[in-house]
């Protein structure tokens, strides 16, 4: 039998580097391919947060690229704040050093983990340190490190620190080597796609082994940093409430106004009376046994929700729309902004949209966007409430095929913005199944779903129409035939009428600037010419002669179409098969030819 003493002789403490070195995966470090992803992502949220709380657009730069056999140099600068130089080898070299955990707002990083265990990482697969160029201001020297993690200590081993020349005036540079594969390469590029699409006001440039992608902004307004918020008496434990009265020098009533959200002095009042202490008693000096009684009236007295306007930063309806729209082509988008709940005293926004055909893929499951504090979730979609929520809702009865999952053209994003977010690990990868956090995903997704609903009604009602109008085009010229047969005039020329029937049934958006477009796809070349005639008619409204329709198919009718616009004014649509779909019918003068791809 093994003695107590032997065991003494091997028990020692572990630090918390030793920790996740063994167990990378609890960080999201289980494979070199998803090792590239973490690292990106943490260094792209920390420079996101950087650059919310210094209240400047982010221009983020990302890249990647293959520096030896198996070995990527992974580079994320921001313009952020910067960091101090005497505080940048605990920011990258030492694990739980951050700035934003002892803070009750919404941001990305929570633990000061992340940027710490990419480089911890590196240092394990190729032993290469970590190079990190900082500058806070154009008054100050830009400061550059090469600096590892001595793992048994959890602290900085700084190697190199030199004041350099840098051409940005503030600003963060990272740039960490480790062993992996770039398989991740289309996974890596969906996490920087999804990361634009809900922070609509940054530009993300990322140059992926060579190859170049911007993600521009689609807003240029910074979004204001929510500010941190006091605990709420309805979200605080025992133990934590036991640390802060020990530092505490003040009076019971005290106490309670100005160390808790929503408390006032009555309400102060209430909760001391139930938990039958005196007012003026000092904290300090309360037993476990009164704390715990404190505590338990904190919890029953009713106190407002917490303050998220101001410790909260939901995207908002509109941007949402613009983000995605800007990233996915849809045929129907709706976005919602839930109002602000609380659980266990967190506050929380449940923000989500619905999308539905345009490139999405008519077969399978439909898409579903999961985002954590303007973060997008990539990794265990199955174990994530957001997940979880979707298959609750009863999809048949907005019009969608469902097998579990809704299936068809369908996508769903689902964003929840909070002061904790609950995640089920370290590696903040899905969403753990909190009541009043699901309750809200479901009653926003059924709200999105009636408006699904709604868009598919009218989509089927105007499709038989369609229909119709098609079926009698059709017999037109027959018809026309007929008649000038048997009254023994010449052909009448029927396509005026078509045309007006044509204007009725292709659906096309013009924009202010005069941009017309019109969705290719679902139409028809005939439909789509008669349509342009159209067009060129009303734009030729007040021009005299008035304008003909001549010569309007080749006689295949999906190769080239000639309009008419006014006496000797021609546009020319050519079908050549590529092109987004839009026409310009901008600027267009007299004589002038306009050539247009189609994408049919
Ligand atoms: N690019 C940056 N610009 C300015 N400050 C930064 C930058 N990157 C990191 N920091 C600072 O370093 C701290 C630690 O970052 P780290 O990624 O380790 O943790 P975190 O983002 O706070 O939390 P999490 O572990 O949840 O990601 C941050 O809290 C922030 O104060």
């Amino acid at each position: 039998m093994v003695l107590a003493e032997d065991l003494a002789k091997q028990q020692r403490s572990i630090s918390v580097a030793e920790f996740f070195e063994k167990n990378k995966h609890l960080l999201g470090f289980d494979s070199p391919t998803r090792g590239i992803i973490t690292t990106v992502k943490e260094a792209v949220d920390n420079a996101l947060d950087a650059c919310e709380e210094a209240e400047v657009l982010p221009d983020i730069f990302v890249a990647i690229r293959k520096v030896g056999t198996d070995v990527y140099r992974i580079t994320v600068e921001d313009n952020g704040p910067g960091i101090v130089g005497k505080n940048v080898p605990y920011v990258f070299g030492k694990l739980l050093y951050g700035s934003r955990f002892h803070q009750i707002r919404q941001s990305r990083g929570q633990q000061g983990i992340g940027i710490s265990a990419a480089v911890l990482y590196a240092q394990l697969t190729t032993g290469v340190p970590a190079l990190v160029i900082s500058r806070t201001g154009a008054n100050a020297p830009a400061h550059r490190f090469e600096l590892m993690i001595k793992t048994e200590t959890n602290e900085p081993d700084v190697l190199v620190h030199e004041e350099i020349d840098w051409d940005r005036t503030h600003g963060t540079r990272i740039e960490i080597e480790f062993r992996s594969t770039l398989a991740a390469k289309k996974r890596l590029l969906e996490y920087l796609r999804y990361t634009a699409v809900v922070n609509p006001h940054a530009r993300i440039t990322a140059d992926i082994d060579g190859e170049l992608t911007v993600f521009e902004r689609v807003s240029s307004e910074v979004p204001p940093c929510p500010k941190a918020i006091l605990p709420h008496p309805h979200g605080i434990e025992f133990g934590a409430l036991k640390r802060i009265a020990a530092v505490s020098a003040e009076p019971l009533d005290e106490f309670l106004v100005n160390s808790f959200s929503r408390v006032g002095k009555k309400t102060a009042e209430e909760m001391i009376a139930l938990a039958n202490l005196k007012p003026r008693r000092k904290v300090k000096g309360l037993e476990a046994e009164e704390l715990k009684r404190l505590l338990a009236a904190m919890q029953q007295v009713k106190v407002p929700a917490p303050p998220a306007q101001q410790c909260l930063s939901p995207i908002g309806e509109d941007l949402i729309r613009k983000g995605l729209e800007k990233e996915i082509p849809l045929d129907f988008i709706k976005s919602r902004t839930r109002p602000s709940t609380v659980f266990s005293g967190h506050s929380f926004i449940i923000e989500a949209a619905i999308g539905y055909g345009g490139k999405l893929p008519a077969e399978g499951s439909g898409q579903i966007l999961r985002f954590a504090n303007r973060v997008p979730l990539l990794y265990q979609q199955g174990a994530c409430a957001i997940t979880g929520c979707v298959s609750q809702v009863n999809w048949k009865a907005y019009g969608l095929s469902q097998a579990g999952l809704p299936a068809g053209p369908v996508l769903i994003m689902v964003h929840v913005a909070s002061t904790n977010v609950p995640f089920t690990s370290e590696s903040k990868d899905a969403i753990a199944s909190i009541p009043e956090i699901e309750r809200e995903i479901v009653l926003v997704l059924q709200e999105l779903g009636r408006e699904l609903k709604t868009y598919l009604n009218r989509r089927d009602k105007k499709k038989q129409q369609d229909d119709r109008a098609r079926a009698i085009c059709s017999i037109i010229p027959e018809i026309a035939a007929k008649v000038s047969d048997i009254v023994e005039l010449p052909p009448l020329d029927t396509s005026p009428i078509e045309g007006k029937i044509m204007r009725k049934l292709v659906a096309k958006k013009r924009t202010s600037d005069g941009t017309v477009s019109i969705d290719v796809h679902n139409y028809t070349a005939r439909e789509i010419a008669f349509t342009l005639y159209n067009l060129s008619r009303d734009d030729a409204a007040d021009a005299e002669p008035k304008p003909d329709f001549v010569d309007a198919f080749d006689g295949e009718y999906n190769k080239v179409w000639k309009c008419l616009l006014a006496p000797g004014t021609v546009w020319q649509v050519t079908y050549s098969g590529s092109g987004d779909g839009s026409i310009d019918l901008r600027g267009v003068e007299e004589n002038q030819k306009v050539v247009v791809d189609l994408d049919v």
